[in-house]
């Protein structure tokens, strides 16, 4: 039996991760592998996702669209020959990947028999205005999908929803379009039972490989000053597409933090206890190319610790 993936993409921060570990809690006894891929060097993502019942295999420092294709066709090949097999692997891919050029990678003979592309779902933040829709990689990213979620609907005008959709059937995206507040969307939708052999899809044409964004990488070893990340954070927040981290606070060390930034809004929520031996703060910043330097990165976040 072949095992059907489901290719999850969207938009830097778009919530991917929140609709991955919603259907992850809500598994009902499938076995679902999960494949996480950040580009920057720290996968915090793998960290966020937690309930793969199948476990979840994280592939950092690269684009699984581009350089990482290798690694995402040999991690398949190893989750297909586990005993028992999973029902279902989930890929998580990057906020900056052409699911395009991974639908294409995926055409790869061997898997397509094994483990066919069964849905790509695309989540889109419905709380971006709908002229977000014309950036090139957002377009490329929706071309594909079969299903559209729409995430953050809780954080958007009552219209918003309703323009957003008016906006995805303005860009001919034939896809079915449904809500997706805090990651919620029916299990039932995206893992169907199928009898029908999965077809071959046409991915479009390749696009020139694109060097849009960098990651920047910040560690410590000390915990950091809630005040002084906040004004850290809103000194880079013009220059950030996405900021993810996990650290502990002086004002409450030895308890991890998990701390977002997309779509210009910053959040911080407690974690899970941090793995022994991992440094006590780790974040991750997305740019756009040469617009935030390692050095002023450095400059900006060496504020946020208490000296002595
Ligand atoms: N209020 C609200 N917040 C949401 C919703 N969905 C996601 N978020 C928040 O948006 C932020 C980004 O969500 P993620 O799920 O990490 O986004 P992502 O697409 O996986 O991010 P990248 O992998 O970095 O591209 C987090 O703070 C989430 O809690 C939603 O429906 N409502």
């Amino acid at each position: 039996m072949p095992v059907p993936i489901l290719l999850v993409t969207g938009f830097l921060g778009a919530g991917k991760t929140t609709v991955v570990n919603h259907l992850l809690a809500n598994a009902d006894g499938r076995r679902i592998a999960a494949v996480v891929n950040d580009f920057g060097a720290i996968n915090i993502d793998a960290e966020l996702i937690a309930g793969a019942s199948d476990g979840v295999v994280s592939l950092s420092n690269g684009c699984i669209c581009c350089s990482l294709e290798g690694d995402l066709l040999r991690t398949l090949s190893t989750l297909l020959r586990r005993d028992p097999k999973p029902d279902y692997i989930v890929i998580e891919t990057s906020g900056v990947a052409d699911p395009a050029d991974i639908v294409r990678n995926l055409m790869d003979p061997v898997i397509l028999r094994e483990a066919p592309v069964e849905t790509v779902l695309c989540v889109l933040d419905a709380a971006t205005p709908p002229a977000a829709l014309d950036d090139a990689l957002q377009r490329s990213q929706l071309r594909v999908a079969d299903i559209v979620a729409l995430s953050k609907l809780d954080l958007a005008d009552e219209g918003a929803g309703l323009r957003m959709r008016e906006a995805i059937r303005a860009q001919r995206v034939p896809a079915v379009v449904v809500d997706a507040k805090h990651g919620e969307i029916p299990s039932a939708l995206l893992f169907f039972a199928s009898d029908r052999a999965s077809a071959p899809r046409d991915p479009g044409p390749k696009r020139p490989a694109e060097e849009r964004f960098e990651t920047l990488s910040w560690t410590s070893d000390q915990p950091l000053s809630l005040p002084r990340l906040q004004q850290a954070i809103g000194r880079l927040a013009p220059k950030l597409a996405r900021a993810k981290g996990l650290f502990e606070t002086v004002e409450q060390p030895g308890r991890q933090m998990v701390f977002q930034f997309a779509a210009g809004r910053a959040t911080l929520a407690p974690g899970e206890s941090p793995a022994p031996g991992v440094p006590r703060a780790r974040i991750v910043f997305i740019a756009e190319v040469g617009v935030l330097s390692k050095v002023e990165l450095d400059e900006v976040m060496a504020t946020c610790l208490v000296p002595g």
